[in-house]
């Protein structure tokens, strides 16, 4: 019987352990998203809009009472419960604080709320779209986006 390469046996069981501690650091992450997403609902109907912005300084996501911080109303896309992931490729490309449709569609689209919402041409209706998407598709398909 051949013996094992045993450099290849361990760096397989190496790429084995990491895909298990990402799938389970990715599967902890949804899982607060979630959490953060329920508690901070905004009401069905309600006007993102109308709540005020939270200060850029503000703690954002599990606070340090446990609870967390609402989302509904925020201007900037670190603010809202979407993955680190989803925020990073957002700075990369430059986009920080949030368009008008995408303050007011956003809070109710990543709660799983149908939308339908109408702005003028180039204010931001696809990001205010693509987001609640690619959420849901790293939440259901575990997609490492
Ligand atoms: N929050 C943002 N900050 C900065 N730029 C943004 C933001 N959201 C979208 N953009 C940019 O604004 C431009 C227009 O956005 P977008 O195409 O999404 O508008 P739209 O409302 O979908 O337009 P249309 O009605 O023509 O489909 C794009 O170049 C996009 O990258």
């Amino acid at each position: 019987m051949r013996k094992p390469n045993s450099k290849e046996f361990h760096k397989k069981q190496l790429r084995k352990l990491r895909s298990k501690e990402f799938r389970k650091k990715q599967i902890d992450e949804i899982n607060l998203l979630n959490s953060w997403i329920q508690s901070q609902k905004p009401e069905s109907g309600s006007n993102p809009m109308s709540v005020p912005p939270l200060p850029n300084n503000s703690p954002v996501g599990r606070l340090a009472d446990g609870t967390f911080s609402r989302y509904a109303g925020v201007a900037r896309f670190e603010q809202l419960p979407i993955s680190k992931n989803i925020k990073k490729a957002l700075i990369r490309s430059k986009f920080v604080s949030m368009t008008d449709i995408q303050r007011a569609s956003l809070p109710h689209a990543l709660c799983g709320r149908d939308v339908l919402g109408a702005s003028k041409t180039g204010s931001g209706k696809t990001l205010a779209f693509i987001i609640p998407v690619s959420v849901v598709l790293i939440s259901v398909f575990g997609l490492g986006a």
